[in-house]
Order: C-alpha cells, then structure tokens, then sequence
C-alpha cells in the first residue's frame, strides 16, 4: 500500500512539474525559481563546495583532493569514528583519513565549516576501453552562506597551504640519478630514484663553526624566502659552488643540505647525457623543493670554457707525438657527450631554473682555478664554499661524533700538528674509526697523531699563500 502511495504521489509530482514546464510563461517560471531558491535558501542557509578526486581532460589526482586529505588527517583521527590507512613514504608509515560518509568540523577565524567524505557508485554497467572507474571520490565543504567570502578567498588557499606542507613531510625523499638517453621511453623515465637515506646532518659535518652557521643561516633564508624573491622579481632559486680537495665534504655538505631542508636530490651526471637538448629536456622533468648537484663540474673538457680548451689544445697538441694525437682524436670522437658549458649555464640561469620554484643548484669541484670565471660569476653563483683540509674546530666535531669525546689532554698535541699539515677530514675520520672490538680513546687519538706526523715528515706541503689566503676566507659572500 506504502507502494503504491509513493509511486502514485511521484508520478503526479512529475505531471504537475511537466505541465508547470509546458504552459507557463517563461517569466512567470524564473521568478517562482527565483523565490523558490530564496526560501530554500532561507530554510537552509548553508553553501556547499565539492572536490572531486580526479579532474581534468586526463583524470589526474586532483592537487587539492590530495591536500584536503592529508589536512584533514590529524582532524579526522580526533574526531571521525571509521578511518581508512594509506602506507606513505613506501609502506615506512601510514596516513589516516576519515572513511565514507563521515563528517569532521574545523574552524578558521572563529568560523565553523564541516567536511565530509563522499563516493558516488555507477548506477549502471558501461563499456568503455579504459578500466572501469568504480567510484568517484570526493569531500564536500559545507559552510554558512555569510562566510562565502572569507572561505573561498582564504581558508582554501590556507587548507591547500597547509595540505602540502604535510604532504611534504609525509613523503619519501628521493635521490635522482638520469637515465641514458636511449633508454627513455613510456616505460624507462628519465629519471631512476632510490630512497634518500644519507644520514648526514650539519651536527655533524666537521668544519669551522661560524662558516657553518653561515650556510645554514643561508639556506634558512632561502627556505622562507618565498615573498622576499617574488618581491624583487627574482626566481626562487640559489647557486652554491663547493670547492676543496677529495675528502673534504662536499657530498657530505650537499647531503646534510638536504636533509636540512627536506629537499629531493637530482644527481646529475653530465657524461650520460649527449647535448644541450637533452640536459633541458631531463631538467624540465625534475621538480621543486629539490637540490641539483653537478659533481666534478671540471671533470668535463667542455665544461672548461670554448677559450679555455683551445688554448690548452693547441698547446697539448704541439707537444704530443704523432700517435698518442691518433689515439686522442679516435677518443675525442667517440665521446658523446656534447652538452656545452652555455648548456649548463642556461640550466643555471635559464627559464627552467624558475619554473616551480624553490630550486638549490650545487656544483662541486676539487680545482676551482679550472672553471671558467663565466660559470661562477656573480649573480649565478650566490655563494662559494670552501670546504678545506682539517683544521683543530673540525677534529673536535669528527672526535664528539666518532669518540663521544669534547676534550682529552692530547687535543692539544693535535691541534698543533693539524696545524701544521694538510690532512681531510675524511683521513682523520679514518682514523678515529674503531678497528678492532675494545680499542680505546687513547688508541684512536695516539693514531691520528701518529698518522698526522707521517704526513708532516713525508712532505705533505703546508698551504701556500693562496691558500691560506682562501681558507681565512671560507665562504665569499658574492653580491645577490
Ligand atoms: N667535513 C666533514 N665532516 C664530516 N665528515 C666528513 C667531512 N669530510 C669528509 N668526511 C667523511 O669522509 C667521507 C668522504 O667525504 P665526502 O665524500 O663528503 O668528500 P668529498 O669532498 O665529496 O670528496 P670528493 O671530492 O672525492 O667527492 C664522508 O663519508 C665522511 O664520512
Ligand atoms: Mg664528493
């Protein structure tokens, strides 16, 4: 009977609203919609924003789905009794959101908004040459008409703010190595990644300590510098080039950057790459909030500087014997890559560099005198850093991490002799690495001194003048 009465007062409301359609003058229906809305709106005073999942022509994840969803996760653990679990930064931890169908309320400026989860099923089978989309996911906004204004012009451009900043910190960091150019296809990216996991930090990177809170005051600022670059119309990028000899800790240094700054990296071998179309093409894939390191920037003849390699081709060459001048250009030729050192500046300086924002560009090399002056002048090169050979600052920091130590009376006695050598930090740190099970502070210091005073006598020269005079000045703040 129940039936029967819904059935019959649904078909006669689709009558009435057939002939309300049909007969009635236009005019006269706007205003009785016009009314009907004011009355509904009276009854209901409430606006609704939906978010779908997947938008678009192509159907990508919606970026503010995604960030409504980690924003909503804290809120949604406190107070949505049912929750789905996602595994992030692969499978190492989860993120909770509230399931379907469940509501959680959130305040901004004294106004409460509510979100809800949503899906919708497909009511019926379709045929279609693509996998069948099950359901359509969404969260709906809900809110009181009078706050329209502020919701839409700040509370979602907050919500999407603070969505990614989780997301940020939610994600597995990458390393990046690209892939040879023949590989790239559909199915081989440009880029291979693995976990980055390198455990470095500026706790304990070994170097003097006011040049270490320099960079880190450096990078901080780069961080939050958001307005500030976008106020002087500047992109938000910055330029490092770290100079020393092999074991000084460049990487190390580039590592506890990133991790600093929870930044990807992009290791980007240039050998593998054959020219300047490819180096743009690989840098246009990578994407902010990442670190891009070109190591041994020297190490590639190109790289050098057209003026540069000339010359010293015209001199090698009329020193060369008929042979070896063979076997040289057969090897010339063979090379592949030809990605010039306009390449690489343009990658410095070039429009990429400021797409996405947010970029840290980082060469390293162990002879700064063989870069071209064009590659680390000023403005493209913000900072130059020095990463020198041990000094007695650096040993204290190797010996707090390797020993748990801050002082011991043979300090003094090495202090002296790092004074007078050019030992790394990476040769003291080998040093100070227990070899066999129980070995003791003294073992470990009396080592370093004795290695230290083999150094001295096998002729390990003392810093020249240039040097010294660069590593008074650790880092040359070049002018912005
Ligand atoms: N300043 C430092 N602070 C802490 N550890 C260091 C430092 N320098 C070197 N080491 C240690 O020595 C090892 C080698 O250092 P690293 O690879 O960073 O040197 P590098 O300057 O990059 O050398 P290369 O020029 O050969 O690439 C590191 O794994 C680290 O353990
Ligand atoms: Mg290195």
């Amino acid at each position: 009977m129940a039936t029967f009465t819904f059935f019959y007062s649904t078909a006669t409301f689709v009558f009435i609203y057939a002939m309300f359609r049909d007969h009635f003058p236009q005019h006269l229906q706007d205003d009785i919609q016009k009314y009907g809305r004011k009355l509904v709106n009276f009854a209901y005073p409430y606006s609704q924003i939906t978010f779908d999942e997947f938008t678009g022509e192509y159907m990508r994840r919606s970026e503010a789905f995604t960030a409504i969803e980690n924003y909503l996760s804290d809120k949604s653990v406190v107070s949505a009794k049912r929750l789905k679990a996602d595994a992030v930064k692969d499978g190492q931890s989860l993120v909770l959101s509230m399931d379907y169908h469940e509501e959680v309320a959130d305040e901004f400026n004294g106004i409460k908004v509510w979100w809800s989860s949503n899906r919708t099923t497909p009511r019926s089978l379709q045929f279609s040459l693509f996998p069948a989309v099950d359901e359509k996911r969404y969260y709906k906004l809900t809110f009181h008409n009078r706050h329209k204004q502020i919701i839409t012009e700040s509370y979602l451009a907050w919500v999407m703010n603070e969505g990614k900043a989780i997301k940020q910190n939610n994600r597995l960091r990458k390393l990046y190595t690209n892939n040879p150019s023949k590989d790239w296809n559909g199915f081989n990216p440009k880029w291979s990644y693995v976990a980055f996991e390198h455990p470095a930090s500026f706790d304990t990177l070994a170097m003097d300590a006011n040049k270490k809170q320099e960079i880190i005051n450096d990078i901080n600022k780069f961080k939050m510098g958001r307005d500030y670059y976008q106020s002087i119309g500047k992109a938000w990028k910055r330029g490092y080039l770290l100079y020393g000899p092999p074991g000084t800790g460049k990487s190390t240094m580039i590592a506890a950057m990133a991790n600093h700054l929870e930044y990807d990296v992009y290791d980007l071998e240039l050998t593998a790459i054959k020219d300047n179309t490819e180096l743009r093409r690989l840098l246009i894939d990578t994407s902010g909030k990442s670190i891009l390191v070109i190591e041994d920037i020297d190490c590639s003849l190109e790289l050098m500087g057209e003026r540069e390699s000339k010359k010293r081709k015209i001199k090698e060459d009329s020193d060369m014997d008929p042979i070896s001048k063979k076997v040289k250009k057969e090897m010339e030729e063979t090379t592949d890559s030809k990605v010039t050192l306009s390449g690489v500046l343009n990658c410095v300086d070039g429009l990429w560099s400021s797409c996405g924002g947010e970029r840290i560009i980082i060469f390293t090399t162990n002879n700064i005198e063989n870069l071209d002056p064009a590659l680390i002048r000023r403005g493209r090169m913000d900072l130059l850093i020095e990463m020198p050979f041990c000094c007695f600052e650096a040993f204290k920091v190797l010996a707090k991490n390797y020993l748990k130590i801050n002082s011991h009376i043979l300090f003094e006695q090495i202090g002296e002799l790092l004074g007078k050598t050019n030992m790394t930090p990476a040769e003291v740190a080998e040093n100070l690495i227990p070899k066999f099970e129980g070995e003791n502070v003294e073992l470990h210091l009396n080592r370093l001194i004795e290695a230290l005073k083999a150094t001295k006598n096998g002729g390990a020269c003392r810093p020249n003048q240039k040097r010294k005079r660069r590593n008074s000045n650790l880092i040359n703040k070049k002018k912005k």
